[in-house]
């Protein structure tokens, strides 16, 4: 997560699920075929499918096969999948998506963060001075809040903003998939950066469960916590140039993509999406097969790239310089930005010019910051929301090794 510099958000407004009526009047349709596609998130369970073969003919269930699958509390039940909306700030610099926490259910846009791990969340256990127009969870109006006794939790993000604060078990529901047991963060103190964002209620986090910061005992994330309730062991991001976008659980909705997905395979040992960048391109020039380590980060807002993939690019923006006074690349706003090319594997993904004209740092528009910034000082590559947004991106837990899959849109 390393949002920047200033934000006004549009109300989020949640995707609601359509699905078609039950009742709906059945038109003969001829022949039609449904090629059949392996279930990514299909576990083989014996008892499960011994059980569905009796419901599916009505027979009752043999004592010993009920009780074998009351075990699995409910584990069976219907399975799930959700779609929630992810609205912009202003220039994009965060997505923010409207999440359910508590009974009767308080509505707070959260920033999902597949960077960090932890969902937390402005709340009444705050000053009044360090909230700014914020939503605050309140546990104490929500009767399904346990506070979670001797548990604290501190973080401190790339861009130096932090939080900190206690634990409760609430109820939390992300576009209609819902955890009745999810660890919710309530911030006590926040640092200024998210005081002055206004409309930022707060993250969920959606990297690895190994580097949330709950202490002394680590808390799982909520796609960690649903994902074994969920049609397939996945989430999927569908961010977009200044429009909504859309956030999908244990689905991956073909139409929001166009030919195949490329996956490759994550290391999660630093509890990241990392991956192998497999080179990069400028504009019509050469694609360069040069790979790197980089993470898919959808709460950092710019790509942070390697400094000489970095520099090679603001040579071909004529007026472009390094100032460190604004901390990193900028250039002429009127500059016609080349695009920008990255590779997963042999597929290759192009980001337009006009995604990396970030923003003006300057009140008359003259000059302009860069959405391609270096990652000096990091120790891997930040692929955040500046080349995210330019792809459908699968986030991919439901085999040994996590992968992701990119294609275009
Ligand atoms: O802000 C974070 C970030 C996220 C989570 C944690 C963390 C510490 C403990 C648990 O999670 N620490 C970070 O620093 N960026 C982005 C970033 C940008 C620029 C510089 C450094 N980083 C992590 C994803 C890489």
């Amino acid at each position: 997560m390393v949002a920047s510099t200033t934000a006004v958000a549009l109300a989020a407004v949640v995707a609601g699920l359509t699905s078609a009526s039950p009742n709906a009047p059945r038109t003969k349709v001829g022949t039609f075929s449904l090629p059949q596609v392996r279930n990514p998130g299909f576990k083989k369970h014996g008892p499960a499918q011994l059980a569905k073969t009796y419901v599916k003919y009505g027979a009752s269930l043999p004592d010993g096969l009920a009780r074998t699958m009351a075990t699995f509390n409910g584990r069976f039940d219907k399975r799930d999948s959700g779609s929630a909306r992810a609205s912009p700030e202003q220039y994009d610099i965060q997505y923010l998506t409207p999440v359910e926490i508590g009974t009767p259910p308080q509505t707070l846009n959260l920033d999902v963060d597949s960077g960090s791990s932890d969902l937390w969340v402005f709340s009444t256990e705050m000053p009044a001075s360090s909230v700014k127009g914020q939503a605050q969870y309140d546990p104490s109006k929500s009767s399904t809040a346990k506070r979670v006794q001797d548990a604290t939790w501190n973080i401190t993000y790339g861009d130096n903003s932090y939080s900190e604060g206690i634990v409760y078990k609430d109820v939390v529901n992300v576009g209609g998939v819902s955890f009745d047991a999810q660890a919710v963060e309530a911030a006590t103190a926040v640092s200024q950066t998210f005081t002055t964002d206004a409309n930022d209620d707060g993250l969920l986090g959606l990297a690895f469960s190994t580097i949330n910061t709950v202490q002394p005992s680590q808390e799982k994330t909520f796609f960690d916590n649903v994902a074994s309730e969920l049609d397939a062991a996945l989430w999927t991001a569908d961010l977009k140039y200044h429009k909504s976008g859309c956030y999908d659980f244990g689905v991956i909705d073909d139409s929001k993509y166009t030919g195949q997905i490329t996956y490759t395979d994550v290391d999660s040992s630093d509890g990241f999406w990392m991956f192998d960048v497999s080179g990069y391109g400028i504009g019509n020039n050469t694609f360069q097969s040069t790979s790197f380590q980089g993470i898919a980060d959808t709460g950092t807002t710019l790509a942070m790239l390697p400094a000489q993939v970095v520099k090679a690019y603001y040579k071909q923006v004529r007026g472009a310089k390094l100032d460190n006074s604004q901390g990193g690349y900028v250039f002429p706003c009127q500059a016609n930005l080349p695009s920008f090319v990255y590779g997963v594997g042999n597929a290759r993904y192009e980001i337009p010019g006009q995604y990396i004209n970030y923003a003006p740092v300057d009140n008359d528009g003259t000059t302009c910051f860069g959405g391609i910034q270096s990652d000096a000082g990091i120790g891997f590559a930040i692929l955040g929301d500046i080349l995210l947004k330019s792809a459908f991106v699968v986030f991919d837990a439901s085999e040994n090794v996590p992968r992701l899959g990119f294609a275009k849109k």
